[in-house]
């Protein structure tokens, strides 16, 4: 059983209207110690503004959240987080290094917490360079650099491949399965299904201001499902409710879908042959996070655009 002191992160009914329109709704969510929280939603469904929320940029119209114990925005917990929202402020014309070590000095930590970012987030080699000549992916990179510094207890990463190629976005994910091996607690928000698919641990999906699901990867997929071809088709169908039960077997146009783990599959097809029904195929598929997001975004955009959730 989780205990409060073992969450990072709770927050009970968080909401935040601007003018009459909620742009977050009565979100409660709980990050644990130790794991990666994946915070997915398609475009304008209120992520920022959550995360803005948790470090006390925003302040909450009603509902409240923790945040290593604490209200948003205490200094004490503060200096136990690290953040990264919407894209870093850095001085374009000072390196890397020398753009980590002014914020070092600003928070009472040595250089050598500045050098120890650097090296974790791979960016030694061009850390003489000056920010403005980075890439896009060195740009993100030195954000994370600068929210690791003084080895924070929580993270919390606002879109962290915003923007990044594939092989960023690669370089980026195994950098925070990296920091969540370390013992870092993570909060990642994110479009991206593939990222939160591999990287988390635990993800709460947001739709339009509303938490709609918070749960395992695994478990929001909904397991898996068996699919049958069989003759004649009514006969199997009432062999597999009866093996199943009526309300995990369902008629498809491609077969008899039967939602029930794969091991359900060779009593199935028993049944099946002892009744005399001609069996054709059976496979089992398990649902992809992506079908289980459409699932429970689809005619929920909250931007009016198409919603941007790739893989
Ligand atoms: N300062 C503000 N004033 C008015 N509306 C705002 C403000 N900040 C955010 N919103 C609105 O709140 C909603 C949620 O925005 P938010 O940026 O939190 O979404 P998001 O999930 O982070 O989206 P994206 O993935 O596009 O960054 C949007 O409709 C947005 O226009």
């Amino acid at each position: 059983m989780t205990t409060t002191t073992e969450l990072r992160v709770a927050t009970d009914g968080l909401t935040k209207r601007y003018g009459g329109r909620a742009a977050v709704d009565g979100v409660s969510l709980t990050v644990r110690a130790g794991e990666v929280y994946g915070f997915l939603g398609p475009n304008g469904a209120g992520k920022t503004t959550t995360l803005r929320m948790l470090v006390g940029l925003v302040r909450p119209t009603a509902g409240t959240a923790t945040v290593l114990g604490r209200d948003p925005g205490d200094p004490s917990a503060c200096a136990r987080i690290g953040v990264l929202i919407e894209g870093p402020g850095f001085y374009p014309y000072l390196s890397g290094r020398d753009n980590l070590r002014v914020l070092c000095r600003y928070r009472g930590l040595s250089d050598a917490a500045a050098e120890s970012a650097l090296e974790r987030v791979g960016l030694r080699a061009r850390a003489h360079d000056r920010f403005r000549g980075y890439s896009l992916g060195m740009k993100q990179r030195l954000g994370v650099a600068a929210a690791m510094l003084g080895d924070p207890d929580l993270l919390i990463l606002d879109e962290p491949t915003n923007g990044l190629d594939p092989a960023g976005v690669a370089e980026m994910r195994s950098l925070i399965t990296d920091l969540a091996a370390d013992g870092h607690t993570v909060l990642l928000s994110s479009h991206m299904l593939d990222e939160v698919q591999d990287t988390c641990d635990r993800v709460g999906v947001i739709v339009a201001g509303s938490l709609v699901a918070e749960s395992t990867v695994s478990e929001l997929r909904g397991g898996t499902t068996i699919v049958v071809r069989a003759t004649p088709y009514p006969r199997a169908l009432a062999v597999a409710r009866d093996v199943a039960g009526a309300n995990r077997v369902a008629a498809t146009d491609t077969g008899i879908r039967v939602d029930a783990d794969a091991g359900v599959a060779p009593r199935l097809v028993r049944a099946l042959v002892g009744a005399g029904i001609e069996v054709f195929d059976v496979h089992s598929s398990e649902r992809s996070l992506e079908e289980a997001f459409f699932d429970m975004t689809r005619g929920s955009d909250s931007t009016g655009d198409d919603p941007e959730v790739s893989r």
